[in-house]
């Protein structure tokens, strides 16, 4: 069953609900990274950062981004992938939110996470709209938080 998020885009308040839900949450955290998975995280990351005054960090499928890149392979449900992170995008020590639409196996966001902890930043938390709980990819989280806003039994 393909969870889809795209009805949700289509009903403003929905949406800006939905993005409010996050913002309440993650302002003044000291959060200064809101890194954004690959397709999805891209529609639900930007504005929450520009809510909470953090840059927001693209995390692109290999090959997409232009300059110098740090890399890390996951598995997927079928076959695997990869995120790629910009060299110099994540200073040391900085306070990152890993935002995505949907966590399955959380292979996805474990990779996400492993790239931001190579370049030296600390994961607060990652917050996604749907988990698939039966999948028990929030077991894959390192012991790091999961925010979700909707289980899908
Ligand atoms: O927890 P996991 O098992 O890793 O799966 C979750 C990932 O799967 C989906 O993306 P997908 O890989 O389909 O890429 P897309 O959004 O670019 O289509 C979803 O948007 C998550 O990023
Ligand atoms: N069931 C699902 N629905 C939407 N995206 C997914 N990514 C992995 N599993 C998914």
């Amino acid at each position: 069953m393909f969870q889809d998020i795209t009805t949700l885009l289509l009903d403003p308040k929905a949406f800006k609900d939905t993005i409010d839900l996050f913002v309440e949450r993650y302002k003044g955290k000291n959060i200064s990274v809101v890194a954004g998975v690959e397709a999805r995280g891209f529609i639900f990351g930007p504005p929450i950062a520009l809510a909470i005054g953090a840059k927001f960090v693209p995390l692109r499928k290999p090959r997409k981004l232009p300059g110098q890149v740090i890399s890390e392979e996951y598995i997927l449900e079928y076959g695997r992938d990869c995120l790629e992170m910009h060299v110099g995008a994540v200073e040391p020590g900085e306070r990152a939110l890993v935002v995505d639409d949907l966590i399955a196996t959380g292979g996805t966001l474990c990779a996400a996470m492993n790239l931001l902890e190579c370049v030296g930043a600390e994961v607060v938390e990652c917050a996604c709209l749907i988990e698939l709980p039966e999948l028990k990819g929030r077991g894959r989280l390192k012991g790091k938080p999961l925010y979700v806003l909707v289980e899908y039994q």
